[in-house]
């Protein structure tokens, strides 16, 4: 038997060609078997920098890059690529493989040359000069581990997609360290990141030889390594792996994550963080550890969505072992003010949607007189809600008085008096809704909080840990609901939280409602999801705009990275809806027979609505694609392409993405914009640019958005065109 390590890398080639994964997985089995592997036709290639290095067959045009080390007795293969048979043989002929000497880390070292034309200075003599991107010395990069042609470029840079390119080739742990360093890291802290676990820090330890296979198991055992490679641990684990579990490619936490999951609090703590940057992997991470560190507690993982509640289960059953995972409770936030109302009260409840709460508004408008032309200008249906909600709900108690004083930052300003004819409008409004015998979820959500409250309900301090995903979009009823049912103490409150995608409720401040993170939270930034080119269009289409965070500080793009590589976004601007239909069908079915084809359900359209989702599903069916539509539960058929709305599109991710009907009339909603007053306007501009960013960083390599007539204000100008449609 021989040991088979795999770069992650791999996973990719995997992922996006189905029709490679029968003859890889023909190839590993031979590998791991380490017997009779002639019909590998295993060949050095001529010019290889490293004799370990070989090619072998995969498919007529498909070749393996892997390095053989060891001898019989002890054979290890490290399998780097699956690429198409002349690029094989000249990447093969590139690359050596090493621990690294300063740390140990298993690397694969590409050669740098084709990195942009960085000029090889001299040496910077000023170790903090800020016109630098990475403020230190190319010799103090070079003592933390990093290679010497990349320190000496990296010192040069100005700009940070120039630093990016520089990484793409380099050894994960080098780009993450050096990106980290642009961050504002210390060497230090770079230095212990991603230095040996503890008890091995010492020199002498460190494993140099990449041919000694005890040295090479022993880097393997480093948290840095196992960032890049994983090990497989027999036939099951491959099979795991090949149908594109996640969970059996080991994804390794960044040690940035690392400590975020794994540090004690002293209470609630916050993290924040753009698309794609792991704050669900962590959100994961963290209740898993929490329920195995104790047998005992109870453990709550929720989210806002239905959706993405049962993504969170599915994700949870795949990283955590079958007894930590029975011990986590997984619902959508709605699920659990449900379960706490329907079990204290026995009530049946019959809860309005949304859209129909607008027509109970719009009667206690007309219900209460004596309103002015002023008045009525700027309660609109949008207002109420949204003061209902935000405002009153957020009070513990339904108290006139309360109310008149109440903290009311970021919301259009009214006077005292206006204030007291919306508690008589709120009053209307509940009164006709228990004259239908309804409530809303806003009203449940209150009702369910002020249970959990009181102290003769048995709910209050339910949980000892919750765990709280895209957080953003909880309201302040939710907050006090899950303040209330997880004891207060050492890691009670866990939050993750982008303000950037934020499309549901509004803005809250945590701690209005006892909820106290100020001092307690991280900030993650480097995307592991989407490519640079795809992360610089959508946070695009944020500019302009102003976010805050749920302590209140402004929310910034910034420091978002991504060392990932693609094609630049393309737009499609139609004549008509047939037309972007069709050039809809016409890519997807392109992509579909695309060298090496993706998986059907690794492409998605997403469409502002409803309808638009019916109708591209249609024009797909009609054109023999495999189809199907995403609603509240996931995927109806998870094999086949995928549709969505915007929304429902929360949380998922997809290696090809079509965002359409990106048309002014729909993004914003026109009507909803014009029936709202000036204040409501501005947020439903907000969240409208919120949905797209979450639409645009959905896509994982590339990204298309096609519209009919005028496009949306906020799409950015300047993309390229894709080839027209026939
Ligand atoms: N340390 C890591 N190494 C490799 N991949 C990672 C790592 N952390 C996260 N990822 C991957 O990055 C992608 C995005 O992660 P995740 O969904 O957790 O991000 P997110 O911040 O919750 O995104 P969003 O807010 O857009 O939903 C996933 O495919 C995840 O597997």
């Amino acid at each position: 038997m021989a040991t088979v390590v795999l770069a992650k890398e791999l996973q990719k080639n995997l992922a996006v060609d189905g029709s490679l994964k029968p003859r890889a997985w023909d190839l590993l089995s031979k590998l791991m078997a380490d017997q009779d592997l002639t019909g590998l036709d295993l060949k050095i290639p001529k010019g290889a920098r490293d004799p370990r290095v070989r090619t072998a067959r995969v498919t007529d045009n498909h070749r393996a890059v892997l390095f053989a080390i060891g001898s019989d007795a002890d054979q290890y293969y490290l399998l780097v690529a699956i690429r198409p048979h002349d690029d094989a043989y000249r990447y093969a002929a590139q690359i050596t493989t090493q621990l690294n000497p300063t740390n140990g880390v298993l690397e694969v070292l590409r050669d740098l040359t084709p990195a942009p034309p960085v000029p090889l200075a001299p040496e910077r003599t000023v170790a903090d000069d800020r016109r630098f991107l990475v403020p230190f010395l190319a010799a103090e990069l070079k003592s933390v581990g990093i290679m010497s042609e990349l320190a000496e470029r990296a010192v040069q840079i100005r700009d940070v997609d120039e630093l990016l390119k520089l990484c793409e080739t380099a050894p994960r742990w080098q780009s993450n360290a050096l990106l980290d360093l642009a961050d504002g890291k210390s060497l230090e802290e770079v230095r212990s990141s991603y230095s040996r676990p503890e008890g091995k820090s010492a020199r002498q330890d460190v494993p140099t030889d990449a041919s000694n296979p005890d040295q090479l198991r022993d880097s393997l055992s480093h948290f840095s390594s196992r960032m890049e490679f994983v090990v497989v641990e027999g036939d099951e684990h491959l099979r795991r792996m090949l149908q594109g579990d996640f969970a059996a490619w080991r994804l390794f936490l960044h040690p940035e994550q690392r400590r975020v999951v794994e540090k004690d609090r002293n209470g609630p703590y916050r993290v924040t963080g753009g698309a794609g940057t792991g704050k669900t992997i962590v959100a994961l991470h963290r209740a898993a550890e929490l329920a195995k560190r104790n047998p005992a507690a109870r453990v709550l993982l929720t989210t806002f969505t239905k959706n993405l509640a049962h993504q969170l289960k599915a994700g949870l059953r795949h990283l955590a072992d079958p007894d930590t995972y029975a011990r986590i409770e997984v619902c959508n936030i709605d699920q659990l003010v449900r379960d706490v109302v329907g079990r204290a009260t026995g009530d049946r409840l019959a809860i309005l949607r949304e859209k129909d709460e607008r027509r109970y508004w719009e009667n206690a408008v007309a219900n209460v007189p004596d309103l002015s032309a002023k008045d009525r200008a700027v309660f609109t249906p949008y207002f109420l809600a949204s003061e209902h909600k935000q405002v009153v709900l957020g009070m513990a108690n339904h108290d006139k008085h309360k109310y008149l004083e109440a903290y009311r930052r970021g919301r259009v300003s009214i006077d005292p008096s206006q204030k007291l004819r919306v508690w008589r409008i709120v009053d209307e409004f509940r009164r006709l809704l228990s004259v239908d015998k309804c409530t809303t979820w806003a009203l449940t959500a209150a009702r369910a909080a002020a249970i959990a409250q009181s102290s003769d309900r048995p709910v209050a301090n339910t949980y000892d840990h919750v765990v709280v995903d895209e957080g953003q979009d909880l309201s302040p009823a939710h907050w006090r609901l899950l303040r209330a049912v997880v004891a207060s103490g050492p890691n009670d409150l866990f939050i993750c939280e982008d303000a950037h995608q934020r499309i549901y409720g509004e803005r809250v401040v945590l701690s209005k409602l006892g909820i106290e993170t100020r001092g307690r939270s991280q900030r993650l930034t480097l995307n592991y999801r989407t490519t640079k080119q795809v992360l610089k269009y959508a946070t695009q289409v944020l500019v302009g705009e102003t976010f805050q965070d749920m302590e209140e500080e402004e929310e910034s793009t910034r420091h978002y990275r991504s060392l990932l590589a693609g094609p630049d976004p393309k737009k499609y601007p139609a004549h008509d809806w047939d037309d972007e239909k069709r050039y809809i069908v016409q890519t997807v079915k392109r992509w579909l027979v695309d060298v090496p084809a993706p998986a059907p359900d690794s492409l998605a359209v997403l469409v502002p609505d409803g309808t638009a989702v019916v109708e591209v599903i249609r024009a797909l069916e009609r054109a023999g694609v495999p189809v199907t539509e995403v609603n509240e539960n996931g995927p109806l058929d998870p094999t086949s392409v995928q549709v969505a709305t915007m929304h429902r599109a929360k949380g998922t991710e997809f290696a090809r993405c079509i965002v359409a009907d990106v048309q002014s009339e729909k993004i914003p909603l026109r009507w909803t914009l014009e029936q709202a007053s000036g204040h409501d306007q501005a947020d439903i501009e907000r969240k409208a640019r919120s949905l797209l960013y979450v639409a645009c960083t959905r896509a994982r390599d590339q990204l298309v958005i096609t519209w009919a007539g005028e496009p949306s204000r906020y799409l950015p100008s300047e993309i390229q065109q894709g080839p027209p449609a026939k």
